[in-house]
């Protein structure tokens, strides 16, 4: 045999991208790139030697990716149970809750072991809320399998639960120990849930990225057909968390930014009942955001021309952006009132929204006049 033909032919895989949350002793990593699910099994062992583990993930995602997880968990001799429920947002209740404690506290995991949230992000929130209170506090890592929780939800320790009076009105500030982003498990993620990770993608521009946005109107395509800008921009939607995050942890300040889209967005979530039939998360979000743009031409602070430009782009990609598009209606204006009202930024009764004086130039409003929303929210439903 010729030295040529002994050699053996090796498979590169690239390095992943490294976004470090810089949170001191809370802080983490987060890895992009493919194949991080394959080769999680090591990881984990290197950077957690000695620790039990419990996966929680949903039906679906455990179709896809739950036995790449268990056999490189399996090859690296790491000990783990594994743990699968429904999917869909409804999994964000106390029911659901509950069930997952039992079975962690049947695994009989402790203090020091680790959960992993293989999912998107109601899996990511749930198992985070879990890890939150469960022996007062376990560690976890966040797997995330979706759009949504690669670019968002995985990173920044918001957990919790979904409850009638509104989203994510019962949960922790809980930082994962290491976030995985698995960028091949996106090849089997539905098109309308990749359609609604994006939005939160967009969100990072509108925020205060005008560059970022003018981009992903360039290159959207590229981000959706799995092309090199899919990486690149879930890398810039990471670093621009990692750093809000860092700068205003437990959103006392500018983390509530990142809320952009989010007030009309829950509450078009709490009316439809979190029949994710009809609406899921990140639609919500493009409507919001969509709608959040309106406000503020409505108020005066924005050219109609961005708003426009804001809408467009959101329905280029396929999203929703009008109160219409929501299958079954969304009630009256003084219905999404009464959700709004519980959103977690009203402060002493007065309401807060993100607004915005144009692409990438969103601000905190404080002390929003309730009269001139719904005025507004009605006008909207008039068509
Ligand atoms: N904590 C945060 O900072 C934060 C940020 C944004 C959103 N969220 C929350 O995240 C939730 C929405 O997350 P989501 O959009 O990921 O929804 P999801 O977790 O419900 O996932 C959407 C669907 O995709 C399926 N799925 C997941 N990964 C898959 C894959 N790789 N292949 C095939 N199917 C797959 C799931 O089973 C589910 O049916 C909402 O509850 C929202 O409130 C939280
Ligand atoms: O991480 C944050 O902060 C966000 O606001 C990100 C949002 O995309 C996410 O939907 C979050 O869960 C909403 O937070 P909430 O405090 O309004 O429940
Ligand atoms: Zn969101």
């Amino acid at each position: 045999m010729s030295s040529t033909e002994a050699t053996t032919a090796t498979t590169t895989v690239a390095a992943p991208t490294v976004v470090p949350v810089a949170l001191g002793k809370r802080g983490y990593d987060i890895l992009i790139g493919p194949g991080l699910i394959d080769g999680a099994g090591e990881e984990l062992a290197r950077r957690f030697p000695g620790s039990r583990y419990a996966i929680i993930t949903d039906e679906t995602v455990a179709e896809h990716h739950l036995d790449r997880l268990t056999g490189s968990m399996t090859d690296a001799g790491l000990d783990f149970t594994t743990v699968e429920l429904t999917a869909g947002e409804g999994s964000k209740s106390f029911p659901v809750f509950e069930s997952a404690i039992d079975c962690v506290l049947s695994a009989r995991l402790e203090r020091g072991d680790l959960l992993i949230a293989l999912g998107g992000g109601v899996i990511g929130d749930l198992v985070g809320f879990v890890a939150g209170v469960v022996r007062r506090g376990m560690r976890f890592v966040q797997m995330p399998t979706t759009l949504l929780a690669q670019v968002d939800s995985s990173v920044g320790g918001k957990t919790g639960i979904n409850t009638r009076h509104g989203k994510n009105l019962v949960g922790v500030f809980h930082q994962p120990s290491l976030v995985l982003a698995d960028t091949s498990a996106l090849d089997t993620l539905a098109p309308r849930d990749f359609r609604a990770g994006y939005a939160e993608v967009a969100k990072y521009g509108l925020i205060d990225d005008p560059a970022f946005f003018a981009w992903l109107e360039a290159n959207w395509r590229d981000v959706f057909s799995g092309g090199p800008g899919r990486i690149e921009a879930i890398a810039t939607a990471c670093r621009a968390k990692a750093h809000v995050v860092k700068i205003d942890e437990k959103e006392t300040g500018p983390r509530a930014l990142l809320n952009l889209g989010h007030t009309f967005g829950h509450a078009l979530e709490a009316v439809t009942h979190y029949d994710g039939t009809r609406l899921v998360h990140g639609e919500g979000v493009a409507i919001g955001m969509a709608l959040a743009h309106e406000f503020s031409v409505h108020m005066n602070l924005c050219s109609p021309d961005d708003a426009a430009r804001v809408k467009a782009h959101l329905e280029a990609v396929g999203l929703p952006t009008r109160l219409q598009d929501v299958p079954g209606g969304v009630g009256t204006a003084e219905e999404l009132m009464q959700a709004i009202y519980q959103d977690k930024k009203v402060k002493r009764g007065r309401l807060t929204f993100i607004l915005t004086r144009g692409v990438g130039k969103s601000f905190i409003a404080d002390d929003v006049a309730p009269d001139v929303v719904k005025a507004f929210l009605g006008e909207k439903l008039r068509g």
